[in-house]
């Protein structure tokens, strides 16, 4: 089967899709056409064709899409039809939040392991996980073949973290903090930075609604 190197819009946009089709699984609907999920997701149907079509031809004309293949197919392209272990680095507000979320979901990508600098958290759960020290973070990780992790330390020691986590062998980091994480290594970083978003959404704010 043709499969074409796939660009990072559309590996951003895959789990997008996925979240809908399981959606459409669990609705017991079993094909979907380009154009219903372009309508649902508020996307250009062309594009989602062309998106599902860098990795195989495999929708027919006039039916649509078989939903579980396609589950099936995302989840392959995307490594999800496999254990996944994700190591959380900060157990603290957000650090419990993510990683009561993550148990919940009960999917392949979970948190094995929980780290934090506070000697007070050491020992403690959180969703049936012990907080671990520092210390033992690249053995952790080496033994249990940890590949991506998550950091929810304050801003001052995201760098440092995630220097450790890269040095430990980690691949793909998810971070929090409210800095971009810097690396010369090929490790895939995000940054999800929640206050730089609202102050891009302040930009939209209606100006006739100002109080003055
Ligand atoms: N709480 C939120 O809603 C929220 C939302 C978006 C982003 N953030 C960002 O996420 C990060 C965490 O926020 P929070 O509210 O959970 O903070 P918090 O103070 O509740 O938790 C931070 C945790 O990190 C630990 N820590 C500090 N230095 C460490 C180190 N070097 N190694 C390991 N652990 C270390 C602390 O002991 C603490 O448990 C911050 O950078 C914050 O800006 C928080």
């Amino acid at each position: 089967m043709k499969q074409a190197k796939i660009s990072e819009a559309v590996v951003k946009r895959l789990p997008i899709y996925l979240r809908y089709l399981l959606h459409m699984q669990q609705m017991q609907i079993h094909t979907v056409s380009s154009q219903h999920i372009g309508k649902v997701l508020d996307l250009n149907p062309a594009q989602i064709r062309k998106d599902l079509a860098s990795f195989g031809e495999f929708g027919k004309k006039g039916i649509g899409y078989d939903v579980d293949y396609l589950v099936e197919k995302i989840r392959h392209i995307l490594k999800l039809d496999r254990e996944i272990a994700v190591v959380l680095v900060g157990a603290g507000h957000l650090g419990h939040a993510i990683s009561n979320y993550n148990a919940y979901l009960k999917d392949n990508m979970r948190i094995a392991a929980i780290f934090d600098a506070d000697p007070a958290k050491l020992g403690t759960q959180i969703a049936g996980i012990a907080i671990q020290p520092l210390e033992e973070l690249s053995e952790t990780i080496a033994t249990r073949n940890i590949r991506l992790a998550i950091i929810t330390v304050p801003a001052p020691a995201a760098q440092k973290v995630a220097d450790q986590l890269i040095a430990a062998g980690i691949e793909g980091i998810l971070n929090f903090a409210p800095i971009s994480i810097r690396t010369d290594r090929d490790v895939k970083i995000y940054n999800a930075d929640v206050t730089s978003s609202l102050q891009s959404l302040a930009f939209y704010l209606n100006e006739k609604k100002e109080i003055t």
